[in-house]
């Protein structure tokens, strides 16, 4: 049975629910997909980063308070999260990158999953930084290295949006994408319906766990510009950047005017779109837009998602999930291991893993 060697990066909400899953749910896991999973290495700006490469315990850490961990004084511990060396020397298989995103240039996020293929490791990833700013290069410098680069959770949390398109609409010729792509700003516009002002309504949406660390992003758009970025490079072939995509967020509707519009059948709804033209050429935009009841966009509600894929033949095809929340953001994360799974169990030839050596050791 196949074994997964893994480096957290990031020991947040997301990789924290994926430690979960593997902790509790490995040996299911084993059985049903065929190989197991070991956490060889975490790191957190926040708790430093510890290193055992016979496999982490993990339970002592899932234990304890998310603010309470500090792996400094640990056994392979550091106050330090030494990430290009844990990412670099540490003899893992796979680096799992859940770090801040940063929509302005996509750092450190994007040096981390450059470094990981650089040295032969697969990646999967949640943040949209690196994909959207730098997808194309990515891709390419994960094929020169014989690995993977899977970023699934990217874009709608573990709804398996991206991989939908890839693998289950060919034949098709997809024209333009439309969906609600943040979690948080629907939730929030919910609760503005329900008469909640914007900022308790983003404070719930933090508790709950699918706000950025900074939540300007989901408000302002920007997480969305980066999705849409994210949709138009990978499902219409487009080679957008931030500057070609217009982009404006939600923060200058009132809750009077989202209640004022529901009472009319309208329903305000933070939309991303990307259209492709007949010359090939692909627009984008983010906007708010007052929904009537019959769009497909319009009964999407809290921190569901959904994309409506407008296609030659099949006309619009729509497929809805969750777009944020910790659990099922890590499901995206397993799906990627489990696709970097399918695509590499019979490879011969595993890139040998240099030995940790003593003088690294903390
Ligand atoms: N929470 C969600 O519903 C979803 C989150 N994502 C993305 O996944 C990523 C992680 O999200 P969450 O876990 O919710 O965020 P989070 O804020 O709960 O956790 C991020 C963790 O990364 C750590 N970190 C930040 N910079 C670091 C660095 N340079 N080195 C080491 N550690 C660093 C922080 O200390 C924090 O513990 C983000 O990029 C987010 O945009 C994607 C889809 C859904
Ligand atoms: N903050 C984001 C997390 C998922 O990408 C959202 O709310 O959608």
């Amino acid at each position: 049975m196949g074994r997964y060697d893994l480096a957290l990066i990031g020991f947040g909400g997301v990789n924290r629910a994926l430690a979960e899953l593997i902790s509790r749910r490995g040996d299911r896991l084993a059985r049903e997909l065929g190989f197991t999973l070991r956490v060889v290495a975490i790191t957190d700006l926040r708790a430093g980063s510890l290193v055992d490469t016979d496999g982490i315990d993990l339970a002592p850490l899932l234990a304890a308070e998310p603010g309470e961990l500090n792996f400094a004084g640990l056994a392979g511990g550091s106050a330090d999260p030494r990430n290009e060396w844990v990412i670099r020397e540490v003899p893992a298989d796979i680096v799992v990158e859940a770090t801040f995103t940063n929509p302005a240039d996509g750092e450190p996020a994007l040096s981390h999953v450059r470094w990981a293929l650089e040295s032969g490791k697969h990646v999967c990833t949640t943040n949209k930084g690196p994909v959207a700013l730098a997808g194309r290069a990515l891709k390419q410098l994960a094929a020169e290295h014989g690995v993977s680069f899977e970023f699934e959770g990217s874009v709608l949390s573990g709804t398996p949006i991206l991989r939908t398109a890839q693998r289950l609409f060919g034949g098709l010729e997809i024209t333009g994408v439309q969906g609600i792509l943040n979690g948080t700003s629907n939730y929030v516009l919910g609760r503005l319906e329900e008469g909640l002002d914007l900022p308790a309504a983003i404070a719930e949406a933090q508790d709950l766990g699918y706000a950025e660390a900074d939540p300007t992003a989901d408000i302002e758009g920007h997480d969305v510009q980066l999705k849409v970025m994210i949709l138009a490079n990978e499902v219409l072939g487009a080679d957008l950047r931030r500057g070609d995509v217009f982009c404006e967020g939600i923060s200058a509707i009132t809750p009077q005017e989202v209640q004022d519009a529901a009472s009319k059948g309208l329903r305000w709804k933070l939309v991303g779109s990307a259209t492709r033209h007949e010359d090939g050429s692909v627009d984008a935009r983010v906007a708010p837009l007052a929904l009537p009841a019959h769009h497909p966009l319009a009964g999407i509600s809290g921190p569901v998602n959904a994309v409506a894929f407008h296609t030659d033949l099949l006309g619009t095809v729509t497929v809805s999930g969750p777009g944020a929340g910790r659990i099922e953001t890590a499901y995206a994360l397993l799906s990627d291991l489990i696709a970097i799974h399918q695509r590499h169990a019979d490879d011969d030839t595993t890139p040998t893993r240099p030995v940790l050596q003593e003088t690294h050791r903390v």
